[in-house]
């Protein structure tokens, strides 16, 4: 029986295997950390880490974001999308609410829940959220955020063309313009606990394991609970951007994605690197 399975399943359950791979995964992030140039670029511009670059390479192409959107980013920390992209590109007046297992102090601009968004508990505290308009949102928009970082003219239309379909998104309660999902399953601390995990999270982040299957099988289940979570929540017109790991079921999960959007694209922007098997989705527009 065990013969039969497919080799990379049986590497992941030879004993030591996932330590082993592990150890490996963290020597080459290590040294890749200090020769990126993302990595760097990140820290010349205070950001909180490289995955910005990602997701600013994302809006360049598709224009995702303009002013007055809610925006959440599940698997936020520690916070570069939310810090750099989100709330400065959804300015003026709109409002960003991140999400994530670990604790993380919360970028400016950003409201913050702290809870694993697989637990159904969670996803209702975050829908109690949303579902007042006003919360999270800056009471002075002129004094929030960087806007100078800004490339997009701030706009405060971010409603349907439409208000019949404007008036169906209110009663299902689907207040939410943008769903972001950077989400991958953050090891266990094991080392660092001198550091302040509050305002330097990252050691312990070193989020894929190493094992292809494992990584792939993981993402797919937090890319569908993202997805479930967005067909709730998104607005018609809405737009979704979820990270994954490549492999057998992302077909299934693009499916999904067309049947719920009006465009879908599968890209690896130039700042994920290319040796990873991580790749994006992006939906736009959600049909009504
Ligand atoms: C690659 S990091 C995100 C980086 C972030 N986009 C940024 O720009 O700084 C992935 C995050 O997903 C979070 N995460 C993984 N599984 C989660 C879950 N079930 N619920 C909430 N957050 C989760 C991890 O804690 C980790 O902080």
């Amino acid at each position: 029986m065990f013969a039969l399975l497919p080799i990379t399943w049986r590497h992941a359950c030879r004993p030591g295997a996932l330590y082993q791979a592990r150890q490996a995964s963290s020597k080459r992030w290590q040294a890749r950390q200090q020769k990126d140039q993302f990595t760097r670029e990140a820290a010349v511009q205070g950001l909180k880490s490289r995955a910005a670059f990602k997701l600013l390479q994302i809006d360049e192409k598709y224009r995702i974001f303009k002013g007055g959107q809610t925006v959440v980013d599940l698997g936020y920390a520690p916070g570069s999308w939310s810090q750099k992209v989100a709330a400065n590109r959804t300015q003026p007046h709109g409002r960003v609410l991140g999400v994530d297992i670990i604790p993380a102090q919360p970028p400016k601009g950003v409201s913050t829940i702290q809870g694993n968004f697989l637990a159904p508990e969670i996803q209702t505290y975050i829908r109690d959220f949303l579902r007042s308009p006003d919360r999270g949102r800056p009471r002075h928009p002129g004094l929030q955020g960087d806007s100078s970082a800004s490339l997009l003219e701030p706009t405060l239309d971010s409603e349907h063309p439409d208000e019949k379909t404007r008036g169906s998104d209110k009663i299902l309660e689907r207040t939410v313009d943008v769903v972001l999902s950077d989400m991958s399953a953050p090891w266990y601390q094991t080392s660092g606990f001198w550091k302040r995990s509050l305002s330097a999270p990252y050691n312990r982040m070193m989020n894929t394991s190493g094992l292809n299957f494992r990584d792939h099988a993981g993402s797919m289940d937090l890319c569908h609970a993202a997805l479930r979570f967005s067909t709730e929540v998104l607005k018609t017109g809405g737009h979704f951007v979820c990270k994954f790991y490549q492999g057998a079921e992302d077909k299934e999960l693009e499916q999904q994605l067309r049947d719920l959007f009006k465009k879908v694209h599968r890209l690896k922007p130039e700042s994920s690197r290319s040796e990873s098997k991580e790749a994006f989705f992006v939906g736009l527009e959600r049909k009504p």
